[in-house]
């Protein structure tokens, strides 16, 4: 590598003298210099093909011993494959070449594009990444910052991301929440309706279907009718262009035609709704209007706070004038994190609900017992959350199948992970999830769905080992919309267990798992619903949920 490296500064520096050989020699536009009359021959083709193929090498050669340094001996590819590196994977990511990595030892290198990539896969190295933030700091995939805007809040760090968050938790309290309520369930109901009207007489793939629901819900908990339908559909119709643009790193320049170029115009079309419900919102909540969304819910949080009805720390962050644009890109952030998420979440729910009957009946035995003969009722914030079985089963669910995989940090100074390897400044710092919500340690058969797991006691080694839980992450960056996410999942769940049957068509793509940001059936989940008749007044839930 030596020999190498120093034929290569050799011909460079030949190559060098030359050049500024020829450069003093050359007869420069416009001077006046007696030198500038003097004739130099052309340089020899072969001096300049000789120059650049030594610039060329030396950039190579420079390239491979960089790669060297910071790999330090981690396990990952002996040399990275010049300029693009792990680029033509990181195009096809799959679940199996991932596991490649994460079972080669707690940290492993890549590098694609020159961006030197630490990958952590224990639980400890992990959470060490996402509770460092003096060292490291969520950098998303590469191209978020182009997609969700350089000053979008989810950038922020240490005390304003802090104080900027405390001003969101007032759209995740219990009265917020009971708000929303409401609106999922209509929007849910409907989509159901929908499903249980498909013509097809055999299973289609729906997860699509469910990424529609997950959508419309978004829309109209953040946006309520401030949002037109034809908005609606805009919005959703262009947010697939995001997901698509969501790889751990893309061609580096956003060119018409690249993914990231059609994501930022589909941005460009979300924010204009977003911007449009945070002035129309402003006007109503001003007028005294009713708290009708998450996006009323906050106006009314920074007019209470205003008006000194608020308090100390509530009051501190929520004073002041939030533009329509924060807010928009609030909203945005929101879709951005949930839609892939909660869409994966739901898509293997029903696959795995479809899969193991004996858990669904256990699940619909809750719904009947908590809702009464009325499956139709309305339902109450206080009975969903009395659905503890239900709720352990979607729990389970995201363990399984946990939809985010990793979340892409940055190193912002040398970051010390462990006693043995030191990660370098501007690394891309990856913590993965799935080993960690797979350790037979905290999860005894791990790759089996296992309900039961949650409900053993404190004892019990899921119990014992929360940190292993990082479904929704760790740290001062961890999902802000977790709550809402569960109670969300187990409303589906509970209302789509009382109303409809559904079968599931296993192919041999069904556990091949698909990541696309989120991580998905490779099959796309083929399912057929049908109507699922209520039960007779009086009827024993365990009676009605074996029908
Ligand atoms: C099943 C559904 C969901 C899953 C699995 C999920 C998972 C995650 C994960 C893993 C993170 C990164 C945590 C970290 O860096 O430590 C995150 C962050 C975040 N999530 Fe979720 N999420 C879900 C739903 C939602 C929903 C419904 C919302 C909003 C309504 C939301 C809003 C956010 C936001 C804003 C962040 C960034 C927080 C910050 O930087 O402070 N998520 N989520």
């Amino acid at each position: 590598m030596s020999r190498f490296a120093n034929l290569a500064a050799r011909a460079s520096a030949s190559v060098a003298s030359n050049l500024t050989a020829a450069h003093e020699a050359l007869p420069l536009k416009g001077a006046a210099s007696p030198r500038a009359s003097l004739f130099f021959p052309p340089a020899e083709p072969l001096t300049v093909a000789l120059a650049v193929l030594a610039v060329v090498a030396s950039a190579l050669i420079y390239e491979q011993l960089n790669y060297q340094r910071k790999k330090a001996g981690l396990p990952g590819p002996r040399w990275t494959i010049p300029v693009i590196g792990k680029f033509a994977d990181s195009l096809n990511p799959s679940l199996e070449k991932y596991m490649e990595g994460w079972n080669s030892g707690p940290l492993s290198v890549a590098s694609v594009f020159h961006i030197f990539i630490v990958i952590a896969s224990s639980t400890e190295h992990t959470r060490k990444i996402l509770n460092s933030p003096a060292y490291t700091e969520p950098c998303l995939v590469a191209s978020a910052k182009k997609v969700l805007c350089h000053d979008n809040w989810v950038f922020l760090n240490g005390k304003r991301h802090v104080d900027y968050r405390k001003g969101l938790n007032t759209l995740f309290t219990r009265k917020a929440l009971s708000v929303y309520l409401p609106i999922q369930e209509n929007i849910y109901r409907q989509h159901f309706n929908q499903w249980l009207s498909d013509p097809a007489t055999k299973p289609q793939p729906y997860m699509m279907q469910f990424r529609d629901l997950n959508m419309e819900t978004s829309l109209r908990v953040f946006c309520g009718d401030y949002i037109s339908e034809e908005g609606a559909k805009e919005v959703s119709d262009n947010y697939w262009l995001i997901t698509v643009a969501l790889e751990l790193v893309n061609f580096p320049f956003a060119f018409p035609g690249t993914k990231v170029y059609k994501a930022i115009q589909a941005r460009k079309t979300a924010m204009k709704w977003f911007e449009h419900t945070a002035r129309e919102s402003k006007k109503r909540m001003a007028d005294g209007g009713e708290v009708k969304c998450l996006t009323d819910a906050w106006i009314k949080a920074m007019l209470d706070a205003k008006a000194g009805q608020l308090e100390g720390e509530e009051r501190r962050v929520l004073v002041r004038d939030f533009s329509d644009r924060e807010i928009g890109m609030v909203l945005l952030s929101f879709l951005f994190a949930s839609q892939d998420a909660m869409s994966s979440g739901l898509t293997y729910l029903f696959q795995h609900m479809a899969d193991r009957p004996d858990i669904l009946r256990k699940v619909r035995e809750e719904q009947y017992r908590l809702r009464g003969d009325d499956v139709t009722a309305p339902l109450e914030l206080d009975v969903l959350e009395q659905m503890e079985y239900t709720r352990v089963v979607v729990k389970e669910s995201l363990r399984l199948k946990p939809p985010v995989i990793m979340v892409p940090y940055q190193a912002n100074k040398s970051f010390p992970i462990d006693s043995g390897y030191t990660v370098p400044k501007g690394t891309m710092v990856i913590p993965s999830f799935w080993n960690a919500l797979h350790d037979e340690k905290a999860y005894p058969k791990p790759d089996e769905l296992i309900p039961e797991r949650w409900l053993e006691g404190p004892n019990s080694p899921a119990e014992q080992n929360p940190k292993n839980y990082l479904v929704f992450g760790s740290g001062p960056h961890n999902c802000i919309g977790q709550q809402y996410a569960l109670l969300h999942l187990t409303a589906v769940l509970g209302t789509a267990s009382v109303l409809m049957n559904w079968e599931h068509e296993v192919t041999p793509l069904s556990e091949k798992v698909r990541v696309i940001a989120t991580i998905f059936p490779q099959d796309g989940a083929r399912m057929k619903f049908t109507p699922r008749a209520a039960p007779a007044p009086g009827t024993a839930p365990e009676v009605a949920a074996s029908a």
